[in-house]
């Protein structure tokens, strides 16, 4: 095998590549576990405060309620997070553990006792951030009491009071507790924790609804301009971009510019898909009584202000040369009934695509069957047209969007190998605020690519 100078470089290269994957997995690994032994410090030094006095820090509602938050939230957190997969001896102590541990609702009867608190004694939520019991009097700050054992809270800790109020529709409560959170995330940077429940944006998104709410609509939003400055970026190793050829021949001299946008649900961009010439000729194609509607489809107009046309490509046409490109792109079979036709959407003055699923989710009433080659498994959708602000394809579960990106597809799977919907592809289109969008859809079924995409009983994947 390994005889030709060619297959030695071709090994070379390989290792190398494995060399890189390796480099990533070490400095993963260990971030993951500078992450847990900065838990395990703060932690253990605190219950050294505690053990001076374990009766009066048991007395003291912050004590208290900090103590209920880390045993619910943090420890949850640390335990099940995505980074820490391999925790499992950690996971299998946190279970046997978990019946006399504080439930939800102990966590949120600790923050409304956090606020009952405040109001009687007319507490500065300022100071009890910084575990002191004040109010003002007379223009000046004093002590109501003074704990002997106590503790400062930290954004997250205000984040969750703040929360507890604001899902009760307490503003009142709301706002001074997430002033709070904001400002000690804030002060913290934006590095990410993973025992903590919300972040910075979380809490300008919430303290900016809260205010809002309480009629402070200018403050609102300068905070929401605030909150638009911080998208949140975790880096993920696992999202690249590259030249991708999938093996086909039909790409091999003209590789496509892959970018892979999400890993759950796996969503793919390939920039360049089409030409803008051969976007232009799809648009012309589906205008209103030009388009070929395919057999049985009507072509609608929905009230959300779209209409969509359904284009069958003759042979040798635009719509089939199309098709080879997708069939290369995904390995999948797309000839109709695999694929259905080629769907092609405009957008018209604020129009939009309310959040749905591309796949049928009450079979098998659903029109999706009647082509009898089971559930769309997946979506490859071509924007056709740049859009100049808004309009993006939002998924919601997965909490992220996709600006359009003109002569671009998106492609991702509906289903899970098992043939179950993906939660995960609940989409939508967002409202266009300038420009004509133009989207084209096929949608691929899961008969024909049965040696494609082989079948898995694991429910994840
Ligand atoms: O236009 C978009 O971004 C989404 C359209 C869509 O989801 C659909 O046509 O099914
Ligand atoms: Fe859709």
């Amino acid at each position: 095998m390994y005889t030709s100078l060619q297959n030695v470089k071709q090994a070379i290269h390989v290792e190398r590549k494995l060399i890189d994957y390796l480099r990533t997995y070490i400095d993963n690994e260990m971030e993951r576990l500078e992450d847990i032994k900065r838990f395990y410090a703060k932690v253990s030094d605190l219950h050294a405060v505690l053990y001076k006095g374990p009766a009066a820090a048991a007395a003291n509602p912050l004590v208290a309620f900090t103590l209920v938050k880390r045993l619910h939230s943090e420890w949850l957190n640390v335990v099940y997070s995505n980074e820490a997969q391999e925790n499992t001896q950690l996971r299998s102590k946190y279970e046997e553990e978990e019946a006399g541990l504080p439930k939800v609702e102990d966590l949120r009867g600790a923050a409304r006792g956090l606020m009952r608190l405040q109001d009687v004694y007319s507490l500065q939520v300022s100071s009890l951030v910084k575990g002191r019991f004040q109010r003002v009097s007379n223009g000046g700050v004093i002590d109501v009491c003074s704990p002997a054992v106590s503790v400062s809270l930290s954004g997250d800790d205000c984040f969750l009071v703040g929360k507890v109020a604001y899902e009760q529709e307490d503003f009142y409560h709301s706002v001074q507790w997430l002033e709070e959170s904001v400002r000690l995330f804030r002060g913290v940077g934006r590095q990410w924790v993973p025992e903590n429940e919300g972040t910075l944006e979380d809490a300008l998104d919430h303290l900016a609804f809260s205010h809002f709410k309480t009629g402070n609509v200018s403050y609102a939003l300068s905070l929401s301009h605030e909150l638009l400055h911080h998208p949140t970026h975790f880096e993920n190793p696992r999202l690249f971009c590259d030249h991708f050829t999938n093996n086909s021949p039909a790409l091999l001299l003209q590789p496509v510019r892959r970018e892979v946008l999400s890993l759950q649900p796996d969503v793919v961009l390939y920039h360049d898909f089409i030409t803008g010439a051969e976007a232009e000729d799809i648009k012309k194609l589906a205008q209103p009584g030009r388009s070929v509607v395919a057999a049985g489809e009507k072509q609608e107009t929905a009230d959300y202000r779209i209409s969509k046309a359904w284009l069958k490509g003759s042979e040798g046409s635009i719509i089939e040369r199309l098709d080879g490109r997708i069939s290369a792109l995904t390995g999948l079979n797309v000839k109709h009934p695999y694929g259905e036709f080629l769907q092609v959407v405009n957008y018209g003055i604020g129009g939009h695509y309310e959040p749905h699923f591309d796949h049928a989710t009450q079979s098998p009433s659903s029109p999706v069957f009647k082509l009898k080659t089971g559930n769309r498994v997946a979506t490859f959708m071509i924007y056709l047209s740049p859009v100049e602000a808004g309009g993006s394809t939002a998924f919601i579960h997965a909490n992220f969007s996709v600006p359009v990106v003109e002569n671009a597809a998106i492609f991702w799977w509906n289903l899970h190998r098992n043939g179950q919907g993906d939660e995960d592809t609940l989409h939508a289109g967002c409202p266009v605020l300038i420009g004509d969008k133009w989207v084209a859809n096929k949608w691929i079924h899961e008969y024909g690519q049965e040696f494609q995409r082989c079948c898995s009983l694991n429910p994840e994947e």
